[in-house]
């Protein structure tokens, strides 16, 4: 509403509630040529959108106006259909309600375009989903369908919509479009068996007859002549020159497989929508005004319902008489339709016929005719025809229509054609006076000025106009609710110019509220101008500057929140279509999406790595893209680890892994528990061999404290015997293996006899007083068993054998 305040002097006035001469229609047309000539083509009523066709391109519905117009306050910028759209569409997901927009005006006058400009914000600015652009070329799409069997040539347009449109478009409770669907109601069918003069049938007959193919004509028993078939010619205008039937036959054809108002019905449709709109302009109105606590005042408005009564009522109705009519007994011609007609509604206030009317009016009327007064104009219509014989199956639909739409919350979309010609830059005054007449603009004026023409929260009220009260300015202390009290009481306002609501001040007369605005423009000018001004002048100087620059400075902060969302917008559009394409071949549409998931993957997996080579569990799943890479790290990592703990192992490990290698090569597979064993240590304390012996068989010492053996002196404990066991033998074996490098002169005096040509004996003390004996043998494979006789057998590498006993 600031906005509009502060553009009124510039073009007219943004918002015509806060026309002060509201109920003057020059006052209204004023404003709107105004704005038209400056290319300012929509104004409000309150909520409600006027667009005057401009008939040409105004560069106003790019991608940078909807980024404008998205998340804004309604009244912050400049009218504009996105901004309608914008708050449509922000009230049904804060308030999960359903809505409807209805877009009205005269043929050409931009209905179409301007749902479509709906349409292409939504598909901009709601969460995309190829369900969304599914839903959007479908509507989009059906317009040549629609178009081929519901527009006719009529006097007025060569291309003119006989029928009303029904777009409903679905959103989830997150704001996606998930469906959506076209319904048409009020198909002037009677045109299918007459046209008037210049007119034509629906433009799908022409277009078959014109460009449907050989085969299809000759299937359909056709001939491609539509002077052959009467239904076509009785407007005597078959050919247009500005319709090309064959090629609009081929559109219609392409858009089919992607798809896979009588005046009588016309005005009485109208009708009943401007009862719609006045009901619920009202109830929301009423609404407001009990939610702020304000006693409720009878709004002095033209109630259309007896207009609409006179048309519809059961058995009384218009409607109700004709099909009464033709339905009696006896003959019925128009004219005894139009005695019943005069004989049931003689009397009636919207109701005359050339019988009924006074004498003036006798002469307007012939006898064939009756005439209605709409809340729009009078309308006078022919009996001759019986051009009312589909009244009823328009009265349902419209019913059905009516019904729907009172289950919604209303916006509304006024279009006006600004002249006949279809021409930029003309403004034909008696043209859109007519059309703001019959489209009630007035009467929603009148009904939004009929009680207070502004209303605004206590907080922004006080906020603006703080300056021009000492005690509220320049901080007020109390509760808003209380600085307003005191500023307006300031201000010598009338009780009756105001209201105080819960949390909004209502004031009554725009010229209140534009009074207190001039004050304060005044106020702005008149103190802040010179250095001798008093200390109050310096310091509203001050909080002017300093509102200017909070001025300033929210409306950055709002351009950046508004970038930031539409770049979260797009940002999350991306992703969305990303995570459907994730496991495609890499392209525009995932490629981003896969560079996140991998960059998330490797993160994870930095901190998931296994921290001990033996760990085989802990590796994270890769996601389908990283699978190969995770194959190529896990090795790469596992290799790492390896030749840390390598690096990192003692000697004596390094020695335990050798015989623990060695003890596999031994008995992995061959013994039953081998497996168990492999977890355990060799621990050098268990074992007592006499390391004497071995010294004895082994002078170099060190090279030989490999079997650095000893057996517990309590002997074997049961639990450990085949560990032991399996310990010792494999020392014995690496013994075996050592030999190969011992002269085995040394040997001699030792206590280890050898008796046999292939194998060595070695005697050694398990304890004091108690031997044991080690046969080597030589032989391909390594092994260790307990011989009959008790001797420990180590079987050797053939090498070591031999070449000890040859040494020998
Ligand atoms: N906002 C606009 N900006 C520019 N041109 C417009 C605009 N609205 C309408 N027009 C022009 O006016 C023509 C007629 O508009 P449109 O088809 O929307 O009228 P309509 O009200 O839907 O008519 P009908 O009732 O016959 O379907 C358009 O083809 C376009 O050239």
């Amino acid at each position: 509403m600031e906005g509009s305040l502060t553009a009124r002097d510039r073009v007219g006035i943004q918002d015509f509630v806060l026309l002060d001469a509201y109920t003057s229609e020059t006052a209204f047309m004023d404003n709107l040529r105004k704005r038209f000539n400056e290319n300012l083509i929509y104004t409000y009523i309150g909520t409600l959108l006027v667009s005057v066709n401009p008939y040409k391109e105004l560069g106003i519905y790019t991608k940078k106006q909807m980024d404008i117009y998205m998340g804004v306050n309604f009244f912050e910028l400049p009218p504009h259909i996105f901004a309608l759209a914008d708050n449509v569409y922000r009230t049904m997901i804060s308030e999960t309600s359903n809505h409807f927009i209805l877009i009205s005006g005269e043929s050409g006058a931009g209905k179409t375009e301007a749902s479509k400009k709906v349409l292409q914000f939504y598909a901009v600015c709601c969460p995309s989903t190829r369900l969304l652009d599914n839903v959007r070329d479908r509507l989009l799409l059906s317009n040549p369908v629609l178009e081929a069997f519901g527009n006719a040539k009529t006097l007025k347009n060569d291309n003119s919509s006989r029928f009303g449109k029904y777009m409903d478009i679905q959103f989830d409770h997150q704001g996606a479009a998930v469906g959506g669907h076209v319904l048409s109601y009020l198909l002037e069918k009677s045109r299918v068996v007459h046209q008037n003069h210049g007119e034509r049938n629906f433009h799908i007959f022409y277009q078959l007859v014109e460009g449907g193919e050989d085969e299809l004509l000759r299937w359909l028993g056709l001939e491609r002549n539509c002077q052959n078939y009467r239904f076509l010619i009785q407007g005597e205008c078959a050919k247009v020159s500005s319709i090309n039937d064959k090629s609009d036959w081929k559109t219609v054809q392409k858009a089919l497989i992607i798809i896979d108002f009588e005046q009588f019905c016309i005005n009485f449709c109208n009708e009943k929508l401007q009862q719609l709109f006045i009901q619920l302009t009202l109830k929301s109105e009423q609404e407001e005004y009990e939610m702020e606590g304000i006693e409720w005042e009878p709004v002095p408005y033209f109630n259309n319902k007896i207009i609409c009564d006179l048309v519809e009522e059961k058995h009384r109705g218009i409607i109700s008489i004709l099909d009464e009519e033709c339905l009696r007994p006896g003959e019925a011609t128009d004219f005894t339709f139009l005695e019943k007609l005069e004989e049931k509604m003689c009397g009636h206030p919207h109701f005359v016929t050339h019988k009924l009317a006074d004498q003036k009016t006798r002469k307007t009327l012939e006898r064939g005719e009756f005439r209605l007064l709409h809340y729009a104009g009078e309308v006078t219509y022919s009996v001759a025809g019986k051009l009312f014989n589909v009244a009823t199956q328009f009265k349902s639909s419209l019913a059905g229509l009516t019904e729907i739409l009172m289950t919604k919350e209303p916006w509304y979309v006024r279009c006006l054609k600004p002249n006949h010609c279809k021409q930029p830059d003309r403004f034909d005054d008696v043209m859109v006076r007519h059309q703001v007449k019959y489209l009630g603009l007035m009467e929603h004026l009148r009904v939004r000025r009929a009680g207070f023409a502004y209303r605004r929260r206590y907080e922004v009220f006080l906020k603006r106009y703080k300056a021009l009260c000492p005690d509220t300015w320049p901080h007020w202390k109390g509760t808003p609710a209380e600085g307003v009290q005191r500023l307006i009481k300031h201000l010598g306002y009338k009780p009756d110019e105001y209201k105080m609501g819960r949390t909004k001040i209502f004031i009554r007369h725009p010229r209140t509220l534009f009074a207190i605005e001039d004050a304060f423009e005044i106020c702005k000018h008149e103190l802040g101008k010179g250095p001798e001004t008093h200390t109050y002048n310096i310091t509203l100087n001050s909080f002017l500057t300093a509102t200017k620059i909070e001025t300033c400075w929210r409306g950055l902060q709002a351009r950046k929140e508004r970038e930031r969302r539409a770049w979260a917008v797009k940002v999350i559009k991306k992703f969305i279509k990303g995570f459907m394409n994730r496991n495609q071949p890499v392209s525009m549409d995932n490629s981003e999406y896969l560079a996140f998931v991998r960059q998330s993957y490797l993160t994870r997996l930095k901190d998931n790595l296994p921290k001990s080579v033996l760990d085989k569990t802990t590796w994270l799943t890769p996601p389908p893209i990283m699978q190969e890479a995770s194959v190529f790290l896990r090795k790469l990592h596992t290799r790492l680890l390896l030749r840390k703990y390598v690096r990192g192992i003692s000697s004596q490990q390094k020695v335990q892994l050798q015989i623990k290698a060695l003890t596999s090569d031994i008995f992995r597979g061959r013994k039953e528990n081998y497996p168990q064993s492999i977890c355990q240590p060799f621990a050098d304390t268990r074992i007592n061999i006499n390391i004497k012996v071995l010294q004895q068989i082994c002078p170099e010492g060190i090279k030989y404290s490999v079997p650095v053996i000893k057996y517990d002196r309590n002997g074997f404990r049961p639990r450990f015997r085949q560990l032991i066991f399996t310990q010792a033998a494999a020392y014995l074996v690496e013994e075996a293996k050592i030999k190969q490098r011992v002269n085995y002169s040394s040997l001699k005096g030792a206590q280890c006899p050898i008796n046999s040509k292939s194998m060595i004996v070695v005697r050694f003390d398990i304890q004091p007083g108690k031997e044991g004996f080690v046969d080597f043998k030589s032989s391909s494979e390594a092994m260790v068993y307990r011989t009959k006789n008790g001797h420990l057998m180590v079987v050797g590498p053939h090498n070591a054998i031999v070449n000890s006993r040859d040494k020998s």
